[in-house]
């Protein structure tokens, strides 16, 4: 199996801002609206400054921040918390990460006290996507997490799971599927008693501005692959065109996705996921509903438009 795929290596200090629907607005709340929007003004322990918005339970939990910085803090909080909870329970810490901005975003974890205090040891990472391009490639989503995040952290080499990049975009979607599997067999990887795919412990996503996630793009056909566990395509809209990909299924059979979201030229996409707008044409990022939690990571500009 080693031989198949390569295992490579504030505005409110300590208050929080929670959207409601009105009929939350008790007459003790400090209420306010931001674009038209009632929110209710709790007083809470949140370090960042931060607005909670309430949402149907598929849709997630919402938490919009003030800055990039703030939501970087805070996921750094989500990611340590999780990775203690699991490794208390178990040995492995299934984590799986897209490429492009959420990379940057995981910086804190780089820093005290997490740098000391997160058992390195326990964490699998996994790609939920990657561009098919060599390993030493600027557009090699495993170089850009290598530079940014796991050459920093004592994450044994062989729990990266890397894509063989000797392979065609088939090929290698096969080989990381069979990694998947005898993983899953081995039990480093949980499996979904529902579903039979893999649950990951926790998914860190970006999302691009037309609302795709991973390498599921609007209109595409691999967003309606029910099947296999990782799949490809060579007509990525996003160069370069071709990649791999986790499909639906698996992602939504993770414990935990953060969706990481950040900028304003993503907000038509997350007013579109996060409202009751019903659209034709639906978005990927709209079918995200895991087996476990889903939390949204938003800054003001992402959020601009709820
Ligand atoms: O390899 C990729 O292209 C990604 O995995 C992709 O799904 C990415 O996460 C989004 O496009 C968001 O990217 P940004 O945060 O950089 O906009």
């Amino acid at each position: 199996m080693a031989a198949s795929f390569r295992a490579l290596s504030a505005a409110l200090p300590n208050q929080s801002l929670t959207r409601s629907p009105p009929r939350f607005l008790a007459a003790t709340s400090l209420s306010l609206r931001l674009n038209s929007v009632p929110y209710r003004l709790r007083r809470g322990a949140t370090r960042a400054s931060m607005a909670e918005i309430v949402t149907p339970k598929s849709k997630g939990k919402v938490k919009v921040f003030d800055t990039e910085e703030d939501l970087a803090v805070s996921l750094a909080e989500y990611a340590a918390d999780l990775s203690k909870k699991s490794s208390q329970r178990k040995d492995s810490f299934t984590v799986v990460l897209s490429g492009g901005s959420l990379v940057k975003s995981l910086r804190k974890l780089l820093e005290q006290p997490y740098i000391d205090s997160v058992d390195w040891s326990k964490w699998h990472v996994f790609w939920v996507d990657e561009r098919v391009v060599p390993k030493d490639h600027p557009d090699s989503n495993y170089l850009l997490a290598y530079n940014e995040f796991l050459s920093k952290v004592p994450i044994p080499t062989g729990n990266v799971y890397a894509i063989n990049d000797a392979l065609s975009a088939e090929g290698a979607a096969d080989d990381y599927e069979t990694c998947l599997k005898h993983l899953v067999k081995t039990k480093t990887i949980d499996q979904s008693e529902s579903t039979g795919f893999p649950k990951f412990d926790l998914m860190l996503m970006g999302m691009g501005p037309d609302g795709h996630i991973a390498s599921l793009f609007p209109g595409h056909p691999l967003v309606h692959e029910n099947e296999k566990w990782v799949s490809f395509i060579t007509d990525s809209p996003k160069p370069p065109p071709e990649r791999i990909s986790f499909t639906l299924p698996v992602i939504n059979s993770s414990a935990n996705i953060a969706l990481v979201v950040a900028g304003a030229g993503k907000a038509n996409a997350v007013h579109v996921a996060l409202s009751d707008v019903s659209n034709s044409d639906v978005l990927p990022v709209q079918l995200v509903e895991p087996e476990g939690e889903l939390s949204w990571f938003l800054d003001k500009g992402a959020a601009s438009k709820l």
